[in-house]
């Protein structure tokens, strides 16, 4: 395992110690723009509670935008790319080559994601974190020293700069379905099969071997020692602490988040360790098809928007989210009154 090493004291002290304060001063929701928002929807042309959890998105964006009236028009997707040593070990369908023909190829407008963008109007900026410099093998040494896993949560924070009103966060990173089910495993305890899964579409005895190394990774660095952002250094991998970091600074910035799927959950379940209150301005956009997904929400206390059987990464789920989200807010904003549009209330 790499120790922490000297350069990570600096003149505030450790690092960890910037993200930890961050983490105890988050904002709370802002309760009086949701009363606002209730008040109107009461008044739109429809039963009461008929747009169902639509209702409760508006809401929610009221909340974490700090709002009365809030908007929807600067959306960003924001994919974090990262390689891992990890795969090395034979835990996934696809060969590290991916990553940059990815990144090459969401250049070029040929993704999924891509697509999902331009059908529903949203921005997106891929970060790429040393794409062809791998974190070491997991299951070897740890994946990040303290300065380097800080200093990823904070390049994440860039993915709000130039302001944004919506975040989704997601990644591409060949053997980050390993990444993300260790961080899993050392957080929440049980067995390696309990995580794992295909991922990209591993057969049996793939998945198998996959288990092995998750296990093997966990018991190495001690499961961080009951410590999430050692968690975080240890098991990696730079998407990951990337993506924790974007999650961190939307909250203080008043941005409200979608989680895309599998690995991105797992960044999102580093802060919530940390602090039960630290996904509050989180939506799940989606259940994936990774199997432990359905668990890890669970635990999380969050209700998937969507289970469309995808496993796909990239953002992809958290994107479709984020068009329902968009027109949930058409309508609570746009709709007619049951005063302006002259339509009768409810009777008895
Ligand atoms: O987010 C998910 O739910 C998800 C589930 C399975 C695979 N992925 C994507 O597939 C890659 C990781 O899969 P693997 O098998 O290489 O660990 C990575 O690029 C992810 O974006 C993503
Ligand atoms: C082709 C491909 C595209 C992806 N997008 C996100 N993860 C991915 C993994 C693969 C293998």
């Amino acid at each position: 395992m790499s120790e922490r090493s000297s350069e990570a004291a600096g003149p505030t002290g450790l690092p960890f110690d910037d993200i930890r304060r961050l983490v105890a001063q988050m904002p709370g929701p802002d309760e009086k723009a949701v009363a606002a928002i209730r008040a109107r929807d009461a008044e739109l042309t429809k039963p009461p509670g008929s747009l169902g959890r639509l209702e409760a998105l508006v809401e929610w964006l009221a909340a974490w935008q700090g709002s009365t009236r809030p908007m929807v028009e600067r959306p960003l997707v924001a994919i974090f790319a990262a390689s891992h040593g990890v795969t090395a070990r034979g835990i996934s369908a696809f060969p590290d080559s991916v990553n940059r023909q990815m990144l090459d190829n969401f250049s070029a407008g040929g993704a999924a994601i891509n697509q999902l963008c331009a059908a529903y109007g949203l921005g997106l900026k891929v970060f790429d974190l040393a794409i062809d410099q791998p974190t070491p093998d997991i299951s070897a040494e740890a994946a990040l020293s303290e300065p380097a896993c800080a200093a990823t949560m904070a390049y994440g924070m860039e993915a709000i700069a130039g302001g944004i009103d919506l975040l989704c966060v997601g990644e591409m990173g060949i053997g980050n379905t390993t990444i993300a089910a260790a961080i899993y495993h050392a957080l929440y305890g049980g067995q390696p099969q309990d995580w794992v899964g295909p991922g990209t579409g591993l057969d049996h005895e793939g998945v198998r071997r996959k288990a092995q190394v998750i296990g093997e990774a966990v018991a190495l660095h001690r499961a961080g020692d009951g410590d999430p952002l050692e968690v975080l250094r240890r098991l990696g991998g730079r998407e990951v602490a990337a993506i924790a970091g974007a999650i961190l600074a939307a909250r203080h910035q008043r941005v409200p988040v979608i989680l895309d799927g599998f690995v991105t959950t797992a960044a999102a379940a580093v802060l919530h360790a940390m602090d039960a209150r630290a996904l509050d301005h989180c939506l799940a956009a989606h259940c994936s098809a990774e199997p432990a997904h359905v668990e890890v929400l669970r635990r999380l206390n969050k209700t998937p928007l969507l289970d469309l059987g995808m496993r796909l990464g990239e953002g992809s789920g958290a994107a479709i989210a984020a068009g329902i989200v968009k027109g949930a807010l058409a309508c609570w904003r746009d709709m007619a009154t049951f005063e302006s549009a002259g339509v009768a209330t409810k009777g008895t």
